[in-house]
């Protein structure tokens, strides 16, 4: 199994290039069952999650091909000869649950396996299949799959998410393309990956309006055209890799970077005394003085600060002057990072959904397990705060949601290296 060794490091300077979104992309894909002609994705991310997807959409009889070294996916769904999603795929990966809304819309039934919780939550995937039901599915729960029918199509109706969900939001929008109607989703959730989807749908002939609101409405049509659609940035590693010189000091250009996708963040980053600037090519990042300021922080739906992004930021305010609070309202068992952070010296207290960061001069390296995605890029960052050298093990978590890491910080300045055991 690989470790990544990260040592403490000085100033980075040069340029990251941040790849399209993971979220977006893994929404994206399963948007191709709902026409009969190529979807074709640029700008795609190379990781894990998304072989996990090629291989779920392709175990449902869609072609999918992976083209410009992972960069462009290219996909076609004209003979879906299989309707279920199996738990041996679906349990790999929780964004699986996404083909069930195209399915069901495209065809009238489909049988998905339920995802089960995972380390951050419980992520139940009741509000999916409320929305599922509100365009008039039969869905039926039985051997840990979902059943689910719509013998004369799926029709227009009112959802009212009781949370802003994104899967659901993305699950239901999809659906809604092909529904006989006009469907309106109440409380969506707003995330720039929910837009980009929309805007892709869209290019394929949908009719949608709203998206980026709590309110989106959707036209239903016959069918979908096929489209080419460029994935958009993604903001969850653009805010990580963001962190890097705000917690070694320099100056860091994130190639791609645009500030409509991380406002939230930027903001906490300025009161910590972190100065982000948009440029012709992405954010120039940079620390204003010697010392990072203790800031609160909630999690939030977008336009929140986002929960993919609190772990990364307790890495950085484990070395702040003063004391942080940060409140995780997304998940609830999202501090598991809190543990190994202490192991290298941090100052945490976590009480429920709360977690108390006092800053200290300085981390120490130790040998550290990485328990989920966001966790373990967190315990990179805080390597290249410390004294020594971390060790991170696990790191196939990582894998899921970043490419390239180590060439990516190294290219900047950072002695991080990936070895196998
Ligand atoms: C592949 C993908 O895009 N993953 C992102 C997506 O996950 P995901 O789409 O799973 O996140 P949701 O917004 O659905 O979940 C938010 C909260 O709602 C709860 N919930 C959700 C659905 C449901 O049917 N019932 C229910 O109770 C969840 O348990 C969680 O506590 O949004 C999260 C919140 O920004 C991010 O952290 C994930 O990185
Ligand atoms: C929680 C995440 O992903 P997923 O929803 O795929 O588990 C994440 O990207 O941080």
């Amino acid at each position: 199994m690989d470790s990544i060794i990260v040592r403490g490091n000085g100033p980075l300077s040069g340029q990251i290039p941040i790849a399209g979104a993971k979220n977006a992309c893994l929404t994206l894909m399963p948007a191709t069952l709902l026409s009969e002609e190529p979807l074709t994705l640029t700008n795609a991310p190379r990781l894990s999650d998304i072989r996990t997807m090629t291989e779920l959409l392709q175990s449902l009889g869609a072609e999918v091909t992976s083209l410009a070294g992972g960069k462009v996916i290219a996909m076609s769904s004209h003979d879906i000869n299989n309707h279920t999603a199996d738990y041996d795929i679906v349990r790999k990966m929780r964004a699986s649950i996404l083909v069930l809304g195209p399915m069901l819309a495209r065809d009238g039934h489909a049988v998905v396996s339920l995802p089960g919780g995972c380390a951050i939550g419980a992520r139940p995937v009741d509000l999916h299949l409320k929305a599922l039901e509100a365009m008039g599915a039969e869905l039926d729960l039985r051997d840990g799959y979902v059943h689910a029918t719509a013998k004369k199509g799926l029709r227009g109706g009112t959802v009212d998410f009781e949370f802003a969900s994104v899967g659901a939001t993305e699950n239901a929008l999809m659906a809604a393309t092909l529904a006989k109607g006009t469907t309106v989703l109440n409380n969506a959730a707003r995330e720039p990956e929910i837009v980009d989807l929309a805007k892709c749908l869209r290019a394929m002939g949908a009719q949608i309006d709203g998206d980026g609101t709590s309110t989106i409405t959707i036209q239903g049509v016959d069918r979908l055209n096929g489209a080419t659609h460029p994935v958009v940035t993604d903001r969850i590693e653009l805010g990580t890799y963001m962190l890097a010189p705000a917690i070694c000091g320099g100056e860091v250009e994130l190639l791609g970077g645009r500030l409509d996708l991380v406002a939230a963040f930027c903001e906490k980053l300025d009161a910590a005394g972190v100065d982000v600037t948009q440029t012709d090519t992405g954010l120039k990042v940079r620390r204003r003085g010697d010392h990072i300021k203790a800031v609160d922080v909630v999690t939030e739906p977008f336009p929140g600060f986002p929960t993919d992004l609190q772990a990364q930021m307790m890495a950085l305010l484990c070395t702040a002057e003063g004391t942080s609070v940060l409140e995780e309202k997304i998940f609830e068992n999202r501090f598991m990072h809190a543990p190994e952070l202490i192991r290298m010296g941090a100052r945490i207290e976590v009480h429920g959904g709360h977690a108390k960061v006092t800053g200290v001069d300085r981390l120490k390296g130790a040998p550290v397990m990485a328990t989920d995605l966001r966790a373990s890029v967190s315990l990179i960052l805080a390597g290249l705060a410390a004294m020594g050298e971390t060790r991170v093990s696990r790191v196939y978590h990582l894998d899921r949601g970043y490419e390239h890491v180590v060439a990516k910080l190294r290219g900047v300045g950072a002695q991080i290296e990936r070895v196998t055991e």
